[in-house]
């Protein structure tokens, strides 16, 4: 998959953004959301204008939070009307690791920076199940968002609940895959997913993700990213303060879909405890 992508590639959409965010934005706590394709266009706008209303209470908040929304790619002029001046973050749940060229119905990385994204998600389990896509694309679409200066949200993690040994397992493979596709010093989040959490009645167990969490840390200092760690998977009020400690934040579907609940796990992850910093690296 990587032929297809230059190496030393710098795109128009870097040099139009700006490049890669702030350095201080590496360990902040963050929250994420995937509207998936719940919604249509109207229901969007309605949505994220609820979401631009939560403005003044990310403001109070104790400690800030980084927030960041994924709409289907559609609204995300919509996104950049509604979230203005709110300090909410948004991007896509997808890209094409191409820069230009025949590739009908894709969308490029510099196409969303120039659209003001911030954020993209690569690898998400229902694209891996429903689209084919594989470690080595994932990679590649992880290289492009952060040569066109996009936050990759890395999405990982075990198909079946086998046992901690295995999800650890089958978590890293597909975290180290991802990262082949980023340089040092990118800025990543993996999203912790494990399948069998996605849609479900209740998030995985608190250990069961402390366990796989601390792992992919691990996996993330080793490669000299900055990386940051959310867990998703039924995710919702009452979740982070469980994995406090464990991960920076959370990465919301359906539950987020009443922006109350929003609220609520923003203001349950402000008063958390942020993780201790990354062990130097020996
Ligand atoms: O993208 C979000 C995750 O797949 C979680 O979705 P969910 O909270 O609806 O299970």
């Amino acid at each position: 998959m990587n032929d297809v992508i230059p190496e030393n590639a710098t795109s128009a959409a870097v040099r139009l953004s700006g490049a890669s965010g702030p350095p201080e934005a590496g360990r902040r706590p963050v929250v994420g959301v995937s509207l998936k394709l719940y919604f249509g266009l109207a229901a969007t706008r309605t949505w994220l204008a609820d979401v631009a209303a939560l403005k003044g209470a990310l403001a109070e908040l104790p400690r800030p939070v980084d927030l960041f929304v994924l709409p289907s790619f559609p609204a995300l002029a919509d996104a950049r009307e509604l979230l203005a001046g709110t300090g909410v973050a948004y991007g896509a749940q997808d890209v094409h690791w191409a820069e230009s060229g025949a590739w009908t119905g894709e969308v490029s990385a510099g196409m969303l920076a120039e659209a003001g994204a911030r954020y993209v998600e690569v690898g998400h389990a229902e694209r891996r199940r429903h689209f084919g896509e594989t470690d080595a694309t994932v990679a590649a679409k992880t290289g492009a968002a952060v040569r066109a200066g996009l936050v990759p949200v890395i999405c990982a993690g075990e198909r079946h609940d086998n046992g901690l040994a295995q999800a650890v397992e089958e978590t890293l493979i597909q975290v180290r895959a991802a990262l082949g596709g980023a340089g040092p010093d990118s800025e990543v989040i993996v999203a912790y997913e494990p399948v069998w959490a996605i849609g479900a009645r209740e998030p995985a167990p608190a250990r069961h993700v402390r366990t796989v969490a601390s792992a992919v840390r691990t996996c993330l200092r080793d490669h000299g990213v900055r990386g940051r760690v959310v867990y998703g998977g039924t995710a919702g009020p009452g979740t982070f303060g469980r994995l406090a400690g464990s991960v920076d934040g959370l990465f919301l579907g359906r539950l987020a879909h009443d922006t109350a609940n929003l609220r609520h796990v923003l203001e349950e992850v402000a008063a958390a405890t942020v993780p201790a910093p990354l062990p130097l690296r020996p």
